[in-house]
């Protein structure tokens, strides 16, 4: 059951990189994350979307207290991350956690399973020795790990075995949020499919409150109520998921799911990708990042940003949302 009241909240959150210049090259700033407005509710499950690079992991490292923002306040239930003392911190280290995509570099080559999983224990003070050990061993279990794993050590396991293991390791403190950055991406279909059905078990024991943050969009919906589009550093799309992925109203979404033909089996559709690259640049300037790239540009797209407007309960930033039709969706698919 999801809350209305959020466990975390964004607000204008934005974070900047500075590149130094060369010989010849000015130093430049890249805008990682822009602007970005979210809330998380209880037990919510919200997807974050979008090519290589436009901020996803940055986003959720931000969200996290793992990186400063530049711009723009957290509050994780209720309390700024600009606010928090060290003690706080600490509270929110061992409330909060992040799986990442690699598990072999998560994972300590030198220490066995069970000591990797009871870590967290220990260094938060919550058990220790056989205490700790019987939690550890029994958080195996819950990800579908046998006993006998506590002592064995990483280059023993599968890779699949592996990401539960450091699943496990997030989860042993049942913390209340959880990033996964590219929790799955690593491994194959099949695994991939009991690992997302060992996130949707745990989420619903403990109530977890999650960010899943994937390129893949066959995945998330598996994954997720709610998904948040971005591109080049901001959200161009957000809404309940089963909505978007009926009917997204952002060129952009639209070209997305377009790509993934067999998210519906019985689309024909070819893969195709959207045309050119995402260029930081396009994200400089007064108009939408998007318009280098998107079929639908007019003139207005090149002078005015647009902003993220809501409708309903779902919101998307384009001048012309919502207008495309079946017909020329297929087209664009096409100009792809
Ligand atoms: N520490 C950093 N210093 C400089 N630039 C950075 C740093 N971290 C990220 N960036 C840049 O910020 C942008 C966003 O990166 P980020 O990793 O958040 O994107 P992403 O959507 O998670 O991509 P990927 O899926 O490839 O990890 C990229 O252009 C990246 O090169």
């Amino acid at each position: 059951m999801v809350s209305a009241v959020p466990i975390l909240e964004a607000r204008g959150l934005g974070r900047i990189f500075t590149r130094r210049g060369g010989l010849f090259a000015p130093r430049s700033v890249l805008r990682a994350v822009e602007g970005i407005d979210l809330e998380l509710p209880v037990g919510g499950r919200l997807a974050i979307v979008g090519e290589s690079g436009c901020g996803k992991s940055t986003l959720g490292r931000l969200l996290l207290g793992l990186a400063a923002p530049s711009a723009g306040t957290i509050l994780f239930e209720s309390m700024e991350h600009g606010h928090r003392s060290p003690a706080d911190w600490k509270r929110f280290r061992r409330e909060s956690a992040l799986v990442q995509q690699n598990p072999l570099a998560a994972l300590d080559p030198q220490m066995t399973i069970g000591a990797q999983v009871a870590e967290p224990l220990t260094v938060h003070g919550r058990a220790r020795g056989a205490a700790a050990r019987e939690m550890a061993e029994r958080g195996l279990v819950e990800v579908g790990l046998g006993p006998e794993m506590m002592a064995r050590f990483p280059h023993q396991l599968s890779g699949g075995q592996r990401q539960r293991v450091v699943i496990a390791r997030a989860l042993v403190m049942s913390p209340k949020l959880v990033v996964f950055d590219e929790a799955v991406s690593a491994l194959d279909v099949s695994v991939q499919a009991q690992v997302v059905g060992l996130i949707n078990a745990q989420q619903h024991r403990l109530g977890l409150s999650y960010l899943f943050i994937s390129h893949d969009l066959r995945i998330v919906r598996h994954v997720a109520d709610r998904i948040a589009v971005m591109y080049l550093g901001r959200i161009v799309e957000t809404g309940p998921i089963d909505a978007i992925y009926r009917a997204p109203t952002h060129p952009y979404t639209q070209a997305l799911l377009a790509a993934v033909p067999r998210l519906d089996p019985r689309a024909r559709r070819p893969a195709v990708t959207i045309r050119g690259e995402a260029t930081a640049s396009a994200a400089d300037g007064p108009g939408c990042a998007f318009r280098t790239r998107c079929a639908m540009a007019i003139a207005r797209c090149a002078s005015e940003r647009p902003e993220l407007l809501a409708l309903g309960d779902r919101a998307t930033a384009c001048h012309r949302a919502g207008e495309v039709s079946e017909p020329q969706r297929e087209r664009m698919e096409l100009v792809s």
